[in-house]
């Protein structure tokens, strides 16, 4: 799939709508010039987005993550974290949210993506709004409430792995079916939707049967243990594509702890797909995963790293991982490529790359490969 920038994605979607806008009239909306749009005109005939005079639209397939977006504050340690005392450390701020992080990852991969959330109105609401739209997410179903943005409050040791994280939600948690009255069509007509479990269950629930009902694929991301056992009884009785637990999250879903062995990962796996889940994918960090696929598992390595900032990998693998499927790949390709994407990840301090881009995690799957 070519990748679109952001300025080209939203010169599309205006064309989409208004198909006889000339250079000259997309620049006034745009508030840029005519030189550049015409040059972005061109660049979108080239890569085969737009077609003719009149610049047709080519159907492109579309994603929609109903999700968290949270402001993200992390603390990395320069020495070893020492508990119950206060430690010198570099601290950073970074958009987040799984879903959030999720439906970035999605269009800086060059996939048309819609996020569903809600923030409040406040700086960091504001500053969220900004920073995904600008990466190319649609953000005009994004829930703007008397609620505060959510925060996420991380600390990472001095190899950059999580030592501990707090989140605090509000915004999302007050977010209800009657507020995503219009959302109701933007997922009905997705190819693909994500979920994540920082929604409310009742708006989880709507969610999985308008998918149902319109026959849309649909990942369930379960975020943490806490979150996987208010999803768990949602699973049953409508179809998932894919969920993405690590082995505590697994645990959650399937009602009793897993083993982190495969013969324990593959027994709780297919209790999941009797109960309608097509897709058991499990994180098991840098020893990388398991892909349970209706039953047959594949394990899946992860790739080597110099280790950052783990936040934010598991959802750029996810990312990956829709976007390739959205593009026709099978589920074990698109679940490596998703690897991929998590190293490169892994090796940044943002919670997602502004360099990620599809061809480059193509080219480092290739040279990564054993
Ligand atoms: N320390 C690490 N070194 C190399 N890769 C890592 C490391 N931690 C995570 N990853 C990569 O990120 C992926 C997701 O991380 P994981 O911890 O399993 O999920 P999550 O971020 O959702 O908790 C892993 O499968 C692996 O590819
Ligand atoms: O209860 C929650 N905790 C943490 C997150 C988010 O999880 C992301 C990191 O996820 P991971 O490292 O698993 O990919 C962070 O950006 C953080 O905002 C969230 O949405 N909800």
């Amino acid at each position: 799939m070519t990748t679109l920038t952001p300025r080209e994605r939203q010169i599309v979607e205006l064309l989409r709508t208004q198909p006889l806008l000339d250079a000259q009239a997309i620049a006034d909306r745009l508030g840029s010039t005519r030189a550049s749009v015409a040059m972005a005109l061109s660049s979108l005939t080239r890569k085969g987005a737009i077609a003719g005079r009149g610049y047709i639209v080519r159907d492109e397939p579309h994603v929609v993550v109903l999700g968290g977006a949270v402001m993200d504050i992390k603390a990395r340690t320069v020495a070893a974290a020492g508990l119950h005392t206060s430690n010198p450390a570099t601290i950073h701020t970074s958009p987040g949210g799984v879903g959030r992080n999720i439906a970035e990852g999605l269009a800086r991969l060059g996939r048309r993506t819609s996020l569903i959330a809600a923030v409040g109105d406040d700086v960091f609401g504001r500053e969220l709004l900004a920073h995904t739209a600008d990466a190319g997410v649609y953000v005009d179903h994004v829930v703007r409430g008397p609620l505060a943005t959510g925060t996420y409050l991380a600390t990472l040791d001095h190899s950059g792995e999580l030592v501990i994280g707090a989140s605090d939600m509000r915004a999302t948690d007050g977010l209800t079916v009657e507020q995503l009255g219009r959302g109701r069509d933007v997922l009905a007509r997705a190819d693909f939707v994500v979920i994540d479990g920082n929604i409310p269950a009742d708006v989880v629930r709507w969610a999985l049967q308008t998918c149902a009902q319109h026959d849309v694929p649909v990942l369930l991301d379960p975020v943490s243990v806490a979150k996987s056992a208010r999803l768990a009884p949602l699973l049953d009785g409508v179809p998932v594509d894919t969920v993405t637990p690590n082995i505590a999250e697994l645990g959650a879903l399937a009602g009793a702890p897993v083993a982190d062995n495969r013969p324990a990962i593959t027994r709780a796996a297919a209790a999941l797909h009797e109960r309608g889940v097509r897709r058991v994918w499990v994180r098991r960090g840098k020893r990388g995963s398991l892909l349970s696929d209706e039953g047959t598992v594949v394990a899946l390595a992860s790739r080597p790293a110099d280790v950052v900032d783990v936040t934010g990998a598991g959802d750029a693998m996810t990312a990956a991982y829709v976007d390739a499927r959205t593009g026709g790949d099978t589920p074990a390709d698109a679940a490596d490529l998703g690897h991929v994407a998590a190293a490169l990840t892994v090796a940044h301090p943002d919670n997602v790359r502004p360099d990620l881009d599809a061809a480059a995690i193509r080219t480092a799957r290739t040279e990564t490969l054993s």
